[in-house]
């Protein structure tokens, strides 16, 4: 069972070793800071669920320091203790952010149950940002090859071992990772998500493993990286075959340890998370180029899940477009479409490049297009029915689109055709096109609708 962290600060020796015990008996994990300063040199150091702070300092003004922390991190949550004579300051505390407070003497219980508040609170905060983000994270399917998939997520789920997610683009990859943080023990504690090969390849250190304040010009202060935000909870490391060779030393050393160093330091930091891991490259041809380390593939690939194409699962296909319509309708975008069976039959022909997301997008597009009309099949686009994509570049254009449809047409087959040459390898793929990874995942990111795909990919 991954344990609740607190940042207990308390400057009354025999209080706080008692406090401490007593939550530390109850399952917690508890950092005991005695004084301001060392509860900043905590907040440097780790992530906390929770910050417990007597607001009496000797070496800082309490209030100051609950205002310091909950600036750095805001989605923490402080309970604050007083004393009875000073309770006009837990009301100032509750007005800088304190969810609530205690006035000394309090009974464990009730220090427990304001705890269990907190957690609950917490918990239904991340329900509702997922419900404002508009995203349903619900995966559909009825294909008995996604039931295999959806059961070996349920066998992982509980276990920590690493997990890796195979799968063209689109695929549904990022939604398993949620289900599997989700139906882990892990799943109360933050999951902690980053694409490597949609950050500069120059950043992407510092962003994994945090900064030191004063490594390089710039750096002002020390700053957490992702391995040490998702303290008790997952990492989702999108693209992880577009891991810079120079960090995958580095993280196969940070799973193995369960340490890390951050850039410009030299102190161990430990770390506690659960790798889940995506790629749609096939990792086992780039380990034959000597472009992925061989022994961070058999760390990662002890639990390999592969995601089939949605061109292989086409009884999804009815499905996911009435959820996509139901969903676009609830959230009152355009008004809501219907197909007739000859326009359905064709969508149902297209051979989705990109997967999931791409059909998504479709969708959206002819609910934007035809509002509240039943689509007939000659509003699908022509290009749609044909399986152009591993045809010539231009034989299968159709000429019924304005040219910047059409240029972001061939943008988008012609990347693919790279990415297909590449292994699926976004950083020699960028290379080849003369633009940054950021660059060339944002393109792909942006025309999704006909996404670019590694048709190599896994
Ligand atoms: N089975 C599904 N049911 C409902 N929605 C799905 C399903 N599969 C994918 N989606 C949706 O399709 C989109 C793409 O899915 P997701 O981001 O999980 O794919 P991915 O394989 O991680 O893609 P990439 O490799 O490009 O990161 C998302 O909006 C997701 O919600």
């Amino acid at each position: 069972m991954v344990k609740t962290k607190l940042l207990m600060v308390e400057d009354d020796r025999l209080l706080g070793d008692l406090i401490k015990e007593s939550l530390e008996e109850a399952g917690y994990q508890v950092r005991l800071a005695r004084s301001g300063s060392e509860a900043l040199e905590a907040v440097n150091e780790e992530s906390f669920d929770l910050v417990l702070q007597d607001i009496q300092l000797p070496d800082a003004d309490g209030l100051e320091l609950l205002e310091e922390i909950l600036g750095r991190q805001p989605q923490w949550k402080a309970l604050v203790m007083t004393a009875f004579a000073t309770v006009d300051r837990a009301v100032k505390a509750m007005k800088i952010g304190a969810f609530d407070f205690l006035i000394k003497p309090f009974a464990m219980d009730v220090l427990f149950l304001k705890i269990e508040k907190v957690l609950e609170f917490r918990q239904m905060e991340k329900e509702v940002a997922a419900l404002k983000e508009g995203e349903e994270p619900k995966l559909v399917t009825r294909s008995p090859a996604m039931a295999g998939v959806l059961e070996m997520v349920r066998v992982a789920a509980p276990t920590d071992v690493a997990v890796l997610l195979l799968g063209e683009s689109g695929t549904g990859k990022e939604l398993l990772a949620d289900l599997v943080h989700a139906q882990s023990k892990r799943a109360r504690r933050p999951m902690v998500k980053i694409n490597s090969a949609a950050i500069p390849e120059n950043l992407v250190e510092s962003e994994l493993f945090g900064v030191e304040r004063g490594a390089y010009t710039g750096a002002d202060r020390t700053r957490q990286g992702y391995v040490e935000m998702a303290a008790g909870g997952t990492l989702f490391l999108d693209e992880i075959g577009d891991l810079p060779l120079s960090l995958q030393g580095k993280l196969l050393r940070v799973l193995q340890e369960k340490t890390a160093y951050r850039v410009g330091g030299n102190k161990e930091i430990p770390v506690d998370f659960r790798l889940v891991a995506a790629t749609n490259c096939n990792l086992r041809q780039l380990v034959e180029q000597k472009k992925f380390r061989e022994d961070l593939y058999y760390r990662i690939s002890v639990m390999p899940i592969e995601v089939p194409p949605l061109r292989e699962r086409r009884e999804d296909l009815p499905l996911l477009i009435a959820t996509f319509q139901k969903r676009l309708a609830a959230a009152g975008v355009g008004g809501a479409i219907d197909f007739t069976p000859e326009a359905l039959d064709r969508l149902c022909q297209y051979d989705f490049p990109g997967n999931v997301r791409q059909l998504k997008n479709i969708v959206e597009q002819l609910t934007i297009r035809f509002p509240g009309e039943t689509i007939k099949a000659r509003q699908i686009p022509v290009s749609l029915g044909s399986d152009s994509w591993v045809g010539s570049l231009f034989e299968c254009f159709s000429v019924d689109k304005p040219l910047k449809e059409a240029v972001q047409e061939f943008e988008d087959r012609y990347i693919a055709k790279v990415l297909k040459g590449t292994g699926g390898n976004k950083t020699k793929a960028a290379d080849l096109l003369g633009m940054s990874r950021q660059m060339l995942w944002e393109k792909i990111r942006r025309h999704d609708g006909a996404t670019p795909r590694d048709k190599a990919g896994a």
